[in-house]
């Protein structure tokens, strides 16, 4: 069993953080893109990181939370109906989810779980109470490093505005009643008589079964064509109706008139 089991919290998330060590092995738990410009190779190859304004070991800490941290909107989203993902920037840092709309959305860091960890996910509950539904998963991999990718709805009434580098959803950590780097120690060693025979024909001696994730690097192209049509909605569909009704209100009344007018003329026509 781990020495300490729960939630990843107060010292321990810190030094999981911070990595001083910064041993390409065991990656910080969390970093980030502008976290790695601040990154300089010595001259024997060897990566240190330095202090950065910005982020110190590739976090921002006002996302710190002692048990949970913040991620931030990463620089690529994808919102349903539209021809192509849209690229935030310095000169285009909002993006607009509508009513109705599905949109995929990216983490600006990059997580690394060790072998001995999992993650829970979430989207803040500030843009939750606007409407915003995660419709994707609620967990990371041990093993997993990359970014990640949130599959989100706007169910609410209203436009839904984020903006780039801004805290947009959480994660946190627990720790596992048994490494998986040990699990994939035991499945190749004949001697651990709990594994089952079958569960070692399915790893078939493949290395790091368990533990070795490559996660996202951006919104994958496969993501983006499965969602590329237009989303429907009980939003979008009375837009179209009150679109629907007002051109039949003008239509209506020019009908109207010209029947009106149609008769009168008949009318006269009679009289005559
Ligand atoms: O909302 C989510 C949920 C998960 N992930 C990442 C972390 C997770 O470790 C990985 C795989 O997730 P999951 O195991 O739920 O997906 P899968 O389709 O079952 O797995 P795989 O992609 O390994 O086939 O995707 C996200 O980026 N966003």
């Amino acid at each position: 069993m781990h020495k300490k089991m729960g939630i990843i919290s107060g010292k321990d998330l810190i030094e999981q953080i911070e990595n001083k060590d910064n041993d390409e092995k065991n990656k910080s738990l969390i970093t980030c893109e502008r976290w790695e410009k601040c990154q300089e190779k010595t001259d024997n190859g060897d990566i240190r990181g330095r202090e950065c304004k910005e982020c110190s070991s590739g976090l921002d800490w006002n996302n710190f939370n002692g048990w949970q941290v913040d991620l931030n909107l990463g620089k690529e989203a994808y919102i349903t109906g539209n021809k192509s993902p849209t690229i935030l920037d310095e000169n285009n840092q909002y993006l607009t989810i509508e009513p109705g709309d599905f949109a995929l959305l990216e983490t600006e860091e990059d997580i690394n779980v060790p072998s001995n960890l999992m993650g829970f996910i979430s989207v803040r509950f500030k843009y939750k109470k606007m409407g915003l539904v995660n419709i994707s998963g609620f967990h990371v991999d041990p093993g997993y490093k990359g970014k990640l990718i949130f599959s989100v709805y706007n169910a609410g009434p209203d436009d839904i505005i984020m903006k780039k580098g801004t805290p947009v959803f959480m994660i946190f950590f627990l720790t596992l009643t048994q490494d998986l780097s040990e699990l994939e120690k035991d499945l190749r060693n004949d001697d651990e008589d709990y594994i089952p025979e079958s569960l070692k024909e399915v790893i078939n001696g493949k290395n790091n079964y368990f533990t070795d994730k490559d996660g996202f690097k951006s919104i994958p192209l496969e993501l983006i064509s499965m969602i590329q049509g237009s989303s429907v909605s009980l939003a979008k569909n009375n837009n179209r109706i009150e679109k629907l009704e007002s051109s039949i209100k003008i239509y209506g009344s020019i009908a109207g008139g010209i029947i009106i007018a149609l008769i009168g003329t008949l009318f006269a026509i009679g009289i005559r």
